[in-house]
């Protein structure tokens, strides 16, 4: 049955050689649900999107999006009939055009040119950018450019959108900014499979959170839920295999100096 929106990953493995990066993960996201996909570094977080994306093909298991199964469509195909829109982990604009060309480029892939011109300008405004339409993109500071891809994400009319550590290199305040956004999003019936360790915005916008280690779901839930279980803080304070540096970024104030090392 065809149910616009809806996202879900049935027994997903991913192996690379002798590792198994993702292993057997499921989960299901429903039409206008943010869900956020949390774990410490290496945990398989972006081979997971790479997978739902089209641009891996898992070792087992399938992908389902808006009730059709997608694991061995293209991503030019999941763009044009799923209308799922990814980012990736670092900002991806082309340097030498402006704000403006750069959302016409993903504009014109889904869109005839006068409709083309028409979502550009409704999403230059509803992220507040159109006074830098005409400026190149590149030369904006990083968290302007990051607004700048989730409108090219916006004029894709997308139904399902995958973003990779949007939070990644914005302060609080371009964070907060961001959670806005996606609120709005949401309110516009987009879905949203956020992979994010700054779980200020992952408390502030998600519903429900998959939590992955060493490929595993290790635990699931809201967010509260799952920054009070005793595995996902095991994962990311016990574990001696983690970064330290990574842990400042992930607990939430709340669980700071509870127990960590
Ligand atoms: N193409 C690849 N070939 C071999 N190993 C890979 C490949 N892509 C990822 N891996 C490995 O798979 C594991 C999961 O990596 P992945 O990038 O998905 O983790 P992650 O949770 O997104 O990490 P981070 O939070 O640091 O971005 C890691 O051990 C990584 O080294």
């Amino acid at each position: 049955m065809r149910t616009p929106g809806t996202a879900e990953a049935r027994g997903v493995t991913q192996r690379f050689g002798g590792l198994t990066a993702v292993s057997d993960v499921s989960f299901s996201v429903g039409a206008g649900e943010i869900h956020g996909i949390i774990g410490p570094n290496g945990a398989g977080k972006t081979t997971l999107l790479n997978i739902l994306s089209g641009l891996q093909r898992p070792t087992q298991g399938s992908v389902v999006i808006g009730g059709d199964d997608v694991t061995r469509w293209p991503s030019h195909k999941l763009v044009a009939k799923a209308r799922l829109v990814r980012t990736f982990q670092t900002v991806r604009l082309f340097s030498s055009m402006s704000v403006h060309e750069n959302l016409m480029i993903a504009a014109r892939i889904v869109a005839g040119p006068a409709e083309a011109r028409t979502r550009v300008d409704e999403a230059l405004d509803r992220l507040d950018l159109t006074a830098l339409a005409p400026e190149p993109a590149t030369a904006l500071s990083y968290g302007l450019q990051r607004r700048v891809e989730l409108a090219r994400v916006m004029v894709a009319d997308p139904a399902v959108v995958l973003l990779d550590e949007p939070a990644a290199g914005l302060n609080p305040q371009e964070r907060r900014e961001l959670a806005d956004t996606l609120h709005a999003m949401r309110d516009s019936g987009v879905t949203v499979v956020l992979v994010e360790h700054h779980m200020d915005l992952v408390h502030a916008v998600c519903q429900h959170c998959t939590v992955l280690d060493f490929g595993k779901v290790i635990s699931r839930g809201t967010p509260d839920e799952v920054t009070r279980d005793p595995v996902v803080l095991e994962a990311y304070l016990g574990g001696k295999h983690h970064r330290a540096s990574e842990v400042d970024a992930v607990i939430p104030e709340d669980l700071e100096g509870t127990s960590k090392p």
